[in-house]
């Protein structure tokens, strides 16, 4: 392969520089069909997100998928886009914990950025933007609480892919999840306590929902599961509550193979006839709101569910920008800070 040279606009400055990239999933530009079909083209073209081999996958996305489903979700997007900043919520809040995070940091000539593994800014952008700035050592963070190859790997392999291109790369160090950290758990608590503080009523189950993943994933050893559960038992623990009072379920099915279990929708569908008619839903695997949070559980399961004759249904937002979330991020970055600049 051809090997290309960087030339940063700004020196390398001789004891060296770091910078902080935060990396997330992607979303599309618009609500449109183009956009959305452009968006998921490149998503569910992802061999790390859709493991069947491409030769049986690609004509049945190129053909059913790709003709449908931009219009199904363009739809969704566009009840839950953010007319204000005209962009997904996920952008929203990913720029927003970064320039939060930069704030943080900025005192200490520490820059950030923020790089989408499908569609804009991209990684490689993210990152060019941080070499420009003399930075010649990179802590990336993938946002995703809880490790699994259809989404941390792959951010990091989207990393290595425009290093890959470099013939003067930065030494790159990536950070694991963080499914337990004390700043993760301490920020999910303050704000289930603040929304059910907020709340009209008292919900009798604070029903937590991960996104899914095939359980073939988890049966060739993906840790994405296992992590799930050590989220949900130190926050059921950090809230003093029992199992059956914040349970695990897995949303977002996509496709005809068996995903992990529980399910969340005929879960929270089963609810009112054993009574249970007051709810609020926690997505903890997800650092920003987004169209499965707002969309699916927001809109889609909170309908299900009073269709099954709830009552009272209530989300816990995601961390987005919060303080909570910027103090995990600033931990997270300076605990890598010390370890990455010996010189
Ligand atoms: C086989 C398909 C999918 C796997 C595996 C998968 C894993 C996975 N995804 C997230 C986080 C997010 N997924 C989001 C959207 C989304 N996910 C899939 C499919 C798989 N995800 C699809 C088809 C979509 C798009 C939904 C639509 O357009 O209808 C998002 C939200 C993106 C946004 O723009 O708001 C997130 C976040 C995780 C954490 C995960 C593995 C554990
Ligand atoms: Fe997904
Ligand atoms: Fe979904």
């Amino acid at each position: 392969m051809a090997f290309t040279f960087k030339t940063p606009s700004v020196a390398v400055p001789s004891k060296g520089r770091t910078g902080i990239l935060l990396l997330n999933l992607g979303t599309p530009d618009d609500t449109g069909y183009f956009a959305v079909r452009r968006y998921l083209k490149e998503f569910l073209s992802d061999q790390r997100v859709i493991e069947s081999p491409p030769l049986i996958w690609q004509p049945i996305l190129q053909g059913i998928i790709l003709t449908k489903r931009p219009f199904a979700s363009g739809a969704n997007y566009a009840r839950i886009w953010d007319r204000e900043e005209n962009a997904s919520p996920l952008r929203v809040f990913t720029r927003r914990q970064a320039e939060k995070l930069s704030a943080r940091l900025e005192k200490d000539g520490i820059p950030v950025a923020w790089g989408m593994r499908y569609g804009q800014p991209s990684v490689k952008d993210a990152l060019t933007s941080l070499m420009d700035q003399g930075c010649d050592r990179i802590i990336s963070i993938p946002l995703y609480p809880q490790y699994a190859a259809a989404t941390t790997a792959t951010a990091n392999d989207q990393l290595f892919r425009a290093l890959m291109r470099l013939r003067r790369q930065p030494a790159v160090l990536t950070m694991p999840s963080f499914p337990d950290h004390p700043l993760f758990i301490k920020a999910l608590q303050t704000s289930v306590r603040e929304t059910l503080e907020s709340l009209p009523f008292k919900p009798q189950q604070i029903v937590a929902s991960f996104h899914g993943l095939p359980k073939t994933c988890i049966d060739k050893g993906d840790s994405y599961r296992d992590e799930c559960v050590r989220t949900i038992v130190a926050l059921r623990q950090a809230l003093d509550l029992r199992e059956e009072q914040m349970p695990l379920t897995f949303q977002s099915r996509f496709g005809p193979l068996e995903w992990i279990q529980p399910y969340t929708a005929p879960f929270v569908s089963a609810l009112p006839a054993q009574g249970i008619t007051k709810i609020a839903v926690i997505m903890p695997g997800f650092m920003t709101d987004c169209i499965e949070t707002l969309d699916e559980i927001g809109n889609e399961l909170r309908e299900e569910f009073m269709a099954a004759g709830g009552e009272e249904f209530a989300i816990v937002p995601c961390l987005n920008d919060s303080e909570g979330a910027i103090d995990l991020l600033e931990e997270l970055s300076r605990s890598a800070l010390k370890g990455f600049q010996f010189s």
